[in-house]
């Protein structure tokens, strides 16, 4: 809590605004019954009734109430102000700090976590400024104002009515427990539910495509179940809490009752006393309730701190050195070289060994081996996305470590597997929302992977929405669009992990000339899964648990009768070239996914 303390700071003079007016509308609360007893003594039963005093009090109790509520507006309206600013540069810190984080970090924090963190904890804490804050000012000083009011009425009297402080204090210490530990088990089951969605949804294909639904219902019902009776217990501890502060206040009015009703026999207090005892009773216990109701905030919020200074506290694994080398787009050739690099996603566990090679600017060149061999790890490290542990990745014979990550991203470019798409339209995707790529090119970018004329039918040509991934577009068409935002973002460097995917014939066609034209003019690293996309590669890289066992053309591998002619024979591809259009065959056998 004390490490996002700081974001309050800019609002400082809000809080202290939030302060006065909490404290101009207590007091208007705590003189009205005061009013009302001056109003009794003094007009009403005093020894000479006063038509007009009776009058005065009325309409000054009448100002009073206006100038509460409009202390009470404006407090709200600067606190909800003040604490909703707080949260979004909260908020917006946490996003960039993920984004700044190497892929490392997303290794270890699964992404439903930080989405929850970003999202609810953030709110959660909000409720810290909006709330409880709130709660221990306004509460905690209509405590105080009311216990001043009674000391000042009669003092034997207030006395007496501070004997139910202990009491209060040991009904609110039995319930406190109870009430966090149904409060905390409500929680873990709502996000039990939260993260069962989040896996079901992201896996619905799959859950109707073995009918799965009943199942993952059934499954999801106990959840739900068990949310349902953690929240109905939680729920009743709380409301026989308030229950019973509340006979307590009962309890507490009917002991005032008779200790100042026989005051008021005595002639020791007048009725108008009396009155306004019993009105500061009744009100002593909704703050001390309102208080008590804000241990469950204050509890969520100090987790959910917790949660985000965890984030907050992750140094990004991978930074800028302190004196980067400047490399312009246009004076990077796009020579590649790696020297003796060994890497592990865990440090003694390597999954690359003393791996060296080099690319030539423009050369075209294709990495073949196993499910596991190290293909996308070697790319990884090439996008600096992680460090190895030793050895050393070259751009132009410029380590990328001394290169400035946001430099080195602009000078190699990369295209997934998984094309990644984002809601906006077919345009806003070529250019990656970049607004100072204009049309034109975007549309020459995509005449030049042969995607044009398929966006062109689309509904709205490239202002046709993208669903979440591009669920609406085929793999072929997102492959094409991805070809399309290289040519747009025109990287010196290309790396490409081919799609696993069977295209038909007619669609791998094109996407293999897209290729072609993508790659044209730029050093290109494909991870090859179909041998066809890489049988006129300038040099083809056999990789095997982690190191390179073979490197050549498409015919040196052949004829040298390796681990690549063996991959090969397996694909059952024929040994004359294959033209594009009938490249569907080898595709679509599964042994070809090596
Ligand atoms: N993020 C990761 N954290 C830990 N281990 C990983 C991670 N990514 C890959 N590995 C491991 O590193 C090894 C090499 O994986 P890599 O993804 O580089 O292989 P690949 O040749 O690209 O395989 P595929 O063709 O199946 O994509 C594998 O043993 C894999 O389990």
């Amino acid at each position: 809590m004390m490490r996002l303390l700081p974001y309050a700071r800019p609002f400082f003079w809000n809080f202290i605004g939030v302060f006065a007016l909490v404290a101009i509308f207590n007091a208007t609360n705590v003189v009205q019954p005061y009013l009302v007893k001056i109003a009794i003594d003094n007009d009403i039963s005093g020894k000479h009734p006063n038509l007009h005093g009776v009058l005065v009090i009325a309409c000054v109790y009448a100002v009073i109430v206006l100038v509460g509520l409009a202390a009470n507006y404006l407090q709200m309206l600067l606190l909800q102000y003040s604490g909703q600013s707080i949260i979004r540069k909260i908020r917006l810190d946490l996003f960039t700090h993920i984004e700044s984080q190497s892929m490392s970090f997303f290794d270890r924090n699964a992404i439903g976590r930080l989405v929850t963190n970003v999202s609810n904890d953030t709110e959660t804490v909000s409720q810290f400024f909006t709330q409880f804050f709130l709660s221990l000012v306004r509460d905690g000083l209509s405590i105080v104002m009311i216990v001043f009011a009674m000391f000042e009425l009669d003092v034997r009297i207030a006395s007496y009515a501070m004997v139910i402080l202990p009491v209060i204090a040991a009904i609110s210490l039995a319930f406190r427990t109870r009430l966090r530990s149904a409060y905390q088990t409500t929680r873990t089951r709502l996000s039990n539910i939260v993260a069962f969605l989040a896996e079901n949804l992201a896996g619905m294909r799959i859950i109707q495509a073995f009918h799965q639904e009943p199942r993952q219902a059934r499954a999801f019902n106990e959840l739900n179940e068990r949310h349902r009776q953690a929240n109905v217990r939680e729920y009743s501890i709380s409301v026989n809490f308030n229950r019973a502060l509340e006979l307590l206040g009962n309890v507490a009015v009917a002991a005032v009752v008779w200790i100042g009703g026989e005051a008021v026999l005595h002639k020791v207090i007048l009725f108008g006393t009396l009155y306004a005892f019993i009105s500061y009773i009744q009100r002593f216990f909704q703050p001390i309730n309102a208080v008590t109701q804000q241990w469950n905030t204050l509890q969520s919020a100090m987790v959910a701190a917790e949660r985000i200074g965890r984030v907050l506290s992750v140094e990004p694994g991978i930074q800028d050195v302190p004196d980067p080398v400047d490399v312009l787009t246009g004076q990077v050739a796009g020579r590649v070289e790696f020297a003796h690099v060994t890497f592990g996603y865990k440090p003694d566990e390597p999954v690359l060994k003393d791996i060296s090679f080099s690319v030539e600017p423009g050369q075209f060149i294709g990495f073949v081996g196993a499910t596991g061999a190290g293909k996308s790890s070697v790319m990884s490290l090439l996008a600096r996305f992680y460090e190895p542990q030793a050895g050393e990745i070259l751009l132009d014979g410029i380590d990328v470590r001394r290169i400035r990550q946001r430099d080195l991203h602009k000078l190699i470019g990369l295209v997934q597997q998984e094309v990644n798409l984002f809601t906006g339209t077919v345009a806003d995707n070529i250019r990656l929302f970049r607004s100072d790529i204009h049309e034109e090119d975007v549309v020459a970018a995509a005449r030049t992977v042969g995607a044009h004329d398929i966006i062109e039918r689309l509904p709205d040509g490239y202002s046709t929405r993208l669903y979440a991934k591009g669920a609406n577009l085929s793999m072929g068409e997102r492959q094409l669009i991805s070809f399309a935002r290289i040519v747009c973002l025109n990287p010196r460097v290309l790396i490409l992990d081919e799609a696993t995917a069977n295209l038909d014939s007619h669609t791998e066609a094109l996407v293999q000339a897209g290729l072609r034209a993508v790659s044209k003019n730029r050093t290109t690293l494909v991870i090859a899964h179909r041998l066809s996309t890489v049988r006129n590669a300038d040099r083809i890289i056999v990789l095997d648990k982690g190191r390179i066992v073979e490197q050549g053309t498409h015919d040196e591998l052949l004829e040298m009768g390796g681990l690549y002619a063996t991959l090969y024979a397996k694909s059952g591809i024929d040994e004359a070239p294959v033209p594009p259009s009938t490249r569907h065959s080898a595709a679509s056998n599964p042994l070809f996914m090596v």
